[in-house]
């Protein structure tokens, strides 16, 4: 099916007058519900285009006729498994946060608290209809994109970083890496939230709102329903995209023109996406925006709405024409309506405590492998019997009008969720041939109206199968997060005298936060997906992230969401115990992981310990076992750990490994094209080698590299001494 396109057109705010409306609502026929909007041709007033939409909602329309007509017929959808997202596009000021958050008052109230209100007595309804079988677990997250950064509006500002949180790809989905979710118990849990997590949000004044939005705000809603040992995960997403603006009309500032122009670009790719899909493009350039690759039009599956807000004066007319282009052309979009899978329970993974008594992060999905089972349909179809009644209007915002009077006649709603065919896994539809205008039309030619065909619609996207070159690819990434990874964890025991209590804070963040967003860019701009373990090293140095920080708490939620990555290995769960006693979660005598004594540890960070991170993962050996060989190279037998000139062994194996080729290191002994590779990036991160700072001079600085360590170098200079 495709994206419905439905336009809103405000009304006139207080200083706007009468005079100045250019933009009006109209129908294709009489007698069928609004779905044209009309606007005088800038260039000579005496036309008129015209713009085809699903449905027009014009100025009288009240939130609550906009939900009932365009949100509610999907919430049944949503509880069979399917995602829904809604998302409000438009010029600055002209009402998508009044539409998605709407205002206090009860009939004020937007798409966003209806469609809670929706969710919590559905699933009601449901825990009730089922005699408590069936229970349904609402949890939030929502976080903003401001600048091109993603940032946690459920944490506090001052816990953001600069880099912001990164993205990744899993399972097709653009996932946030490391976000908070919130499970959310019932409407005020989620009011006292929202509003809080508003709070955090990027607004300013601008010449044309006095509240604008700077950023693209997305609040995600997951619905788990369980039965007996099935659970069934849909979410809802609904976006509120900062408005485009053209800065000759906001006297914007500096900081707001940055802004601008951050937000302008975003909404330029979007419209850019928009045109590749609906020409059928093989490359669409989601990922020049982090908006885009998390909105996926076209790419996400399920349902998504797209609500075009218009301010309805002349002073907009360029900017409304022109928003009014681009959502013309996204009805074109073809999205896949895919059923969510149900899965089974499993053990959990993890046996660690959680950071927190309503804390989830979304990257623990203990039930991700677990096996998809036909039961799904059943329960759909279960679901789907229970479900057919129509849908009221939400109960718990009464707005005075009487609740089953839908601003619309159903008509101008059949083309999604009523067409949708629960026991179905994946279906797809056709583009609405009510939807084809491919351009405005000018009043001289009314009956191109409903006539046009709709363009051949784009072939189904299939789940990209990957490919090798993807996962070498994939793989090469994944090394380079490991080892910029281990780098952060470890630069500052590795270069910095053995005083790291007086080593001062903020120099110290600045070196790892740095490093990590070498690490975001690098994995971005590639934009390959990763596997599990990639993930896992995500979190891990977010922990380290919340470490520098001094935030323990997150800390420590991070490693307890590293640890499902790296089941048992001890090194984290040691850092995991280790915060937990210092959070006084935990007595010291009930910690289970050996305290590391000083020889076991190569590598430290300024707590005195390994941080977990690469070789805690690649060499899972039990700690008792790591002791450091020296017998084997010890300070003696080649003098390079006195200071004193290197044995011919030590400077063959040194001249190897600073010849940063490929070749020679991958001829190392225990050394395979992997770790070659590792050692050449992080020999490149140093620098350009051709500075004798950069090279390394001793083998107790080649063990010191991340991914290296003390056996490495021992089998190394072991080999290279049989060849000899
Ligand atoms: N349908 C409506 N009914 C009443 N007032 C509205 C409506 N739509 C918008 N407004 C008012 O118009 C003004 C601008 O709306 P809003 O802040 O929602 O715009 P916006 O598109 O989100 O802007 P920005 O992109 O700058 O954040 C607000 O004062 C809002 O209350």
């Amino acid at each position: 099916m495709s994206v419905r396109v439905v336009a809103r057109i405000r009304p006139l705010l207080e200083k706007e007058l009468d005079k100045d409306v250019i933009v009006s609502a109209d129908r294709a026929q009489d007698g069928k519900p609004l779905s044209i909007v009309k606007i005088p041709n800038p260039k000579n007033e005496s036309e008129e285009f015209s713009f085809a939409f699903n449905s027009v909602y014009d100025r009288a329309t009240t939130q609550e006729e906009l939900f009932t007509s365009e949100v509610a017929p999907h919430m049944k959808a949503l509880f069979q498994g399917y995602d829904v997202t809604i998302f409000a596009y438009g010029v600055t000021g002209t009402g998508k946060t009044h539409t998605m958050r709407g205002g206090l008052k009860l009939a004020e109230r937007g798409v966003i608290p209806r469609l809670l209100s929706n969710v919590f007595r559905r699933g009601k309804k449901i825990a009730k209809e089922t005699n408590g079988e069936t229970t349904v677990a609402v949890a939030l997250s929502y976080y903003e994109i401001y600048n091109d950064k993603v940032y946690d509006l459920l944490e506090p500002p001052e816990k953001r970083t600069p880099s912001g949180i990164p993205l990744r790809e899993k399972d097709g989905k653009t996932i946030v890496v490391g976000l908070s979710e919130r499970s959310c118990e019932d409407l005020k849990d989620f009011e006292r939230l929202y509003i809080e997590a508003n709070n955090n949000r990027v607004t300013a004044a601008t010449k044309l709102n006095a509240h604008s939005s700077r950023s693209h705000a997305i609040l995600r809603v997951k619905v788990t329903q369980t039965t007996g040992d099935m659970v069934r995960e849909s979410t809802a997403s609904a976006i509120d995209l900062a408005g485009s603006e053209d800065n000759r009309r906001t006297d914007n500032g500096k900081e707001r023109l940055v802004e601008s122009a951050a937000i302008n670009k975003s909404l330029f790719v979007l419209s850019q996406c928009i045109d590749a899909i609906s020409r059928g493009d093989k490359r669409i350039p989601y990922r020049e925006s982090k908006m885009t690759r998390i909105l996926s039009l076209g790419q996400n599956n399920g349902i998504t709405i797209m609500i075009l807000n218009l301010a309805p004066i002349r002073s907009y007319h360029l900017d409304t024409i022109s928003s009014l282009n681009v959502s013309s052309r996204a009805k074109r979009i073809e999205v896949r309506e895919i059923e969510n899978e149900v899965v089974f329970k499993q053990p959990p993974r993890s046996t660690t405590g959680l950071g927190g008594p309503n804390v989830l992060r979304q990257p623990l999905r203990p039930l991700a492998n677990a096996h998809n089972v036909a039961t799904g349909v059943v329960l759909a179809a279960k679901a789907a019997e229970k479900a057919d009644k129509p849908a009221k209007a939400f109960m718990v915002y009464t707005d005075k009008k009487p609740a089953a009077a839908p601003a619309r006649p159903v008509a101008a709603l059949a083309n999604t969720s009523s067409k949708l065919q629960p026991p179905t896994i994946i279906t797809k539809r056709s583009s609405d041939v009510a939807d084809s205008l491919l351009r405005p039309s000018k009043l001289a030619r009314p009956t191109q109206i409903g006539l046009a065909r709709p363009p051949a619609a784009a072939p189904p996207k299939e789940p990209q199968l990957s490919i090798s070159a993807a996962q070498i690819e994939a793989m090469v990434e994944k090394k380079v997060a490991e080892i910029l990874a281990s780098r952060a964890a470890e630069i500052i025991p590795a270069v910095t005298t053995p005083e790291p209590a007086a080593q001062p804070k903020d120099e110290i963040s600045e070196e790892v936060k740095r490093r990590l967003e070498a690490l975001e860019r690098r994995i971005e701009k590639e934009s390959r997906g990763e596997d599990g373990r990639s993930e896992g090293l995500r979190l891990l140095l977010q922990a380290r992230q919340a470490k520098e920080r001094g935030d323990d708490e997150g800390a420590l939620r991070f490693y307890e969401s590293a640890l499902p990555y790296f089941p048992g290995q001890a090194k984290l769960l040691g850092k995991i115990e280790k915060l937990k006693i210092k959070l006084g979660r935990m007595a010291p005598e009930e910690r289970t992981t050996p305290r590391k004594t000083k020889k076991m540890m190569v590598l430290r960070d300024e707590d005195g310990e390994n941080d977990g991170t690469e070789a805690d993962v690649e060499d899972d050996v039990p700690l008792r076992q790591r002791k450091p060989s020296k017998k084997k190279i010890s300070k003696s037998s080649d003098g390079e750990d006195n200071m004193g000139p290197a044995s011919p062994k030590t400077q063959q194996l040194l001249d190897i490994v600073n010849s940063r080729d490929l070749a020679l290191i991958k001829g190392l002994h225990g050394f395979g094209a992997k770790k070659a590779q590792d050692l050449v990036d992080v020999l490149t991160l140093k620098g350009d080698g051709s500075d004798e700072v950069n090279k390394i001079a001793s083998l107790s600085q080649l063990r010191m590299l991340p991914g290296i360590g003390t056996r490495t170098v021992e089998r190394a200079y072991e080999g290279l001494a049989l060849e000899v």
